[in-house]
C-alpha cells in the first residue's frame, strides 16, 4: 500500500494522571475519509489536535507525509502538508464580519490587497453554499451557517504561498447540535469539498452522530481505553460482532464499555 499521509506511531498522551492515548497506532491514507468514533472522553478530539500540531505527544511519533513532526505547528515553518481544522464550536470572532473571519490569517500574515482577499473569501463562501454573506456578523447566522463559515475558513489559502491550501481537513463534531436536515447539508458539503479538485481530498472526522458516521466516513476506527479497538468500513458497522461496536452502535448500557458518570 502507499505511504500514509499521516501516521501516528506508538502515541501516548496524558493529562495529569489521566492517560488518554496509550501507544496508539493510526494511519490515514491520501484520499481517505476516516471516521473516528468512541465513547465520550476517549481522546478523539485529542487525536485531531495532535495531528493538527496544536498539542504535543508525550511519547511516540507523528509523521506527515513520511516526515516526522517536531514540536507544534506554530514552531514548524514548512509542514509538508496543509492541515485545516474545523472545530466543534465554529470558533468565529464575534466582533469580526464573516469576511474578516474567513480572511483573518491572510489579513494578518499576507501581502495580499484587501480587494484580493475579499475575492478569495467570496470564492470560498460560494464553495460552502453561502454567497454574499461576507458583511454579516456571526451572531446573525444560524448554527449551521456558522459551521459552514468555519469550513470556508479552514480551506482558505494564500495563492502566493507554495502550497495551495489545506490538503487534510480535520472535522471535530461538525454536525453536533444541528437538526437532521442541517446535518445533511453539512455532510453533503464535507463530501462535496472532498470531491472538489485542489481542496482537501483527505479528512478525519470525529462524530457521535450516526448519520454523519455513515455518510461521511469510508473507514471507521473505534477508540476506547487509549487504543484503536476496532476498524472497518461503514458497511461493516452492521455486520461486525465486535462487542464494543455492537454495544456502542446500539446504545446499550450493558456491555463491556463502562458507562461514564
Ligand atoms: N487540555 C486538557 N487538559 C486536561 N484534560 C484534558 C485536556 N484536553 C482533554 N482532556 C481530557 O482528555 C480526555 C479526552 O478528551 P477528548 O476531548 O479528546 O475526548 P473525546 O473523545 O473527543 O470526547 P467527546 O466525545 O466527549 O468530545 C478527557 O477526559 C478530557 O477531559
Amino acid at each position: 500500500m502507499n505511504e500514509p499521509l499521516i501516521e501516528l506511531k506508538g502515541v501516548s498522551k496524558s493529562f495529569g494522571s489521566n492517560k488518554v492515548l496509550d501507544r496508539l497506532d493510526l494511519k490515514i491514507y491520501r484520499g481517505e475519509a476516516l471516521g473516528i468514533i468512541g465513547p465520550s472522553g476517549t481522546g478523539k478530539s485529542t487525536i485531531l489536535r495532535l495531528i493538527a500540531g496544536l498539542t504535543n505527544v508525550d511519547e511516540g511519533e507523528i509523521y506527515v507525509q513520511g516526515v516526522r513532526r517536531q514540536g507544534l505547528i506554530e514552531d514548524t515553518k514548512d509542514d509538508p502538508v496543509g492541515i485545516g481544522m474545523v472545530f466543534q464550536q465554529a470558533a468565529l470572532f464575534d466582533s469580526l464580519t464573516v469576511e474578516e473571519n474567513i480572511g483573518f490569517l491572510l489579513y494578518q500574515h499576507s501581502q495580499l490587497s484587501p480587494e484580493r482577499i475579499r475575492q478569495l473569501v467570496n470564492k470560498k463562501l460560494e464553495m460552502v453554499g453561502l454567497p454574499g454573506i461576507g458583511n454579516l456578523y456571526p451572531a446573525e447566522l444560524s448554527g449551521g451557517m456558522r459551521k459552514r463559515v468555519s469550513f470556508a475558513r479552514a480551506i482558505m489559502s494564500n495563492p502566493d504561498a507554495p502550497k495551495e491550501g489545506a490538503e487534510v481537513l480535520l472535522y471535530d463534531e461538525p454536525t453536533a447540535g444541528l437538526d437532521p436536515i442541517a446535518s445533511t447539508v453539512i455532510e453533503d458539503l464535507i463530501r462535496d469539498l472532498q470531491s472538489m479538485q485542489g481542496v482537501c481530498s483527505t479528512y478525519a472526522i470525529v462524530t457521535h452522530q450516526e448519520s454523519t458516521i455513515r455518510r461521511t466516513a469510508d473507514r471507521i476506527i473505534f477508540l476506547y481505553q487509549g487504543k484503536v479497538q476496532w476498524q472497518g468500513s461503514v458497511s461493516e458497522i452492521d455486520t461486525t460482532d465486535h462487542p464494543y461496536m455492537k454495544q456502542f452502535m446500539s446504545g446499550n448500557i450493558d456491555g463491556p464499555i463502562q458507562v461514564a458518570g
